[in-house]
């Protein structure tokens, strides 16, 4: 469906939640006038998209991740790391960003992806945004900027692949004002689910939030790190979805004291008192809570061989979403994202580069009962 426009692919996506929607219905929800709905419904019957009155439609999904795009430095220490002084690493370096390697994992797995974010006029923009179109992704949406460079984000692990600082160069995402939420909404509004992650600025998240009642879209939201978990507002109202982990969960709740920290399970409770519709609490290898209306429930990690856990996070919103996308409820969904988590702490890449449906499939097997 890509020789659509996103005002187009809106209404085609609106006429297919209600197909007997009037023109005004569609002209009121994407904001924009009756007689340009007009003119886009004679362009989808002329696309062969509809079939006249009645409208009848092939279903589609269609996912939209706005955020993070980063170039991922990872140095793994010979030996154990001596400080103020220059210690031998293996270096290596692959894309990332949440959002964007929640993107890149979708994409790799068959969905209708599109990725909104902003990069610096430079190379490592330019390849980033090439390596997600060559692989299938809509990235007419990505802004770039002569402002700042593409952000960098550099891990140092020691040797037993433990994280021991990770330094992010993130200013770029600052620029991501609420004012391309307008420029954008006709292509969101048309998403079955949006993912955003919290490297977009507070003011531009709250904008998103409040606009977003009365969309017909779903929205999950990723903390992304302790400091950044505080761009979420208090209410959490308007998120259908909340991935986090479980110093995030802590720190979102304002539990500073580590006697007073709640556990995961606990943690997923508030967070959905707090006002998210569902919520899944990670814990790295020690597994996951999952807090949805039916209850709570913590779950096993699927054990790993693992040699670098950068990306395990956002392989598990991937993985999740995947499965939430072809219907499944949240608590099942979230094994196959545990399962795309471990996967991906098997890889070097912060994406694993081998993924495709089959090879998701062909490690199934690897759940926990
Ligand atoms: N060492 C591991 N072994 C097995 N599973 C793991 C391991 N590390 C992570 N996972 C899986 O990945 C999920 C998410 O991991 P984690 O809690 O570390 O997220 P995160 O802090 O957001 O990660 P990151 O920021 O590195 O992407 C866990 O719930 C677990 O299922
Ligand atoms: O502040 C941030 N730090 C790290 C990341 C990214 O997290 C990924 C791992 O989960 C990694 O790819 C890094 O770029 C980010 O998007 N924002």
């Amino acid at each position: 469906m890509d020789d659509l426009g996103a005002q187009e692919q809106a209404v085609l996506d609106l006429i297919a939640a209600n197909p007997f929607a009037g023109q005004q219905d569609i002209a009121t929800a994407l904001g924009i006038a009756r007689s340009t709905v007009a003119a886009h419904i004679m362009q989808l019957v002329n696309k062969g998209y509809i079939l006249g009155r009645g409208y009848v439609l092939p279903a589609s999904k269609r996912m939209i991740c706005i955020g993070g795009a980063v170039l991922d430095r990872k140095y793994h220490a010979k030996k154990d790391l001596i400080f103020e002084t220059s210690n031998p690493v293996d270096g290596y370096r692959s894309f990332g960003g949440v959002a964007r390697n929640v993107a890149e994992n979708l994409v790799r797995l068959g969905v209708d992806v599109s990725f909104v974010s902003i990069v610096g006029d430079d190379e490592t923009g330019r390849s980033l945004v090439r390596h997600l179109r060559d692989l299938g992704a809509d990235v007419s949406q990505v802004i770039t900027t002569t402002e700042r460079p593409t952000a960098e984000y550099a891990a140092i692990l020691d040797p037993n692949n433990d994280l021991v600082l990770g330094i992010a160069d993130m200013e770029i995402f600052d620029l991501f004002s609420p004012s391309y939420l307008d420029r954008f909404w006709p292509h969101l509004a048309s998403a079955t689910w949006v993912f955003i992650d919290c490297n977009l600025p507070a003011a531009t998240i709250e904008a998103l939030m409040s606009r977003k009642q009365g969309a017909r879209f779903k929205l999950a939201v990723d903390t992304v790190s302790s400091p950044k978990s505080a761009r979420l507002p208090k209410d959490l109202t308007g998120i259908d979805l909340l991935f986090t982990n479980h110093d995030e969960a802590n720190a979102m709740l304002g539990i500073a004291d580590a006697d007073k920290r709640l556990k995961p399970k606990e943690a997923a409770a508030a967070l959905r008192a707090a006002g998210a519709a569902e919520v899944i609490v990670t814990m790295g290898a020690h597994g996951f809570a999952v807090a949805t209306e039916s209850g709570l429930a913590t779950m096993r990690s699927v054990p790993a061989r693992a040699v670098d856990i950068t990306g395990a996070g956002d392989a598990m919103i991937a993985g999740t979403m995947y499965k939430v996308l072809s219907g499944d409820p949240v608590l099942d969904a979230a094994r196959t994202g545990a399962l795309l988590a471990t996967l991906t702490t098997e890889s070097e890449s912060s994406v694993h580069p081998d993924l495709s449906p089959r090879f998701l499939t062909a490690g199934m097997y690897r759940i926990p009962a």
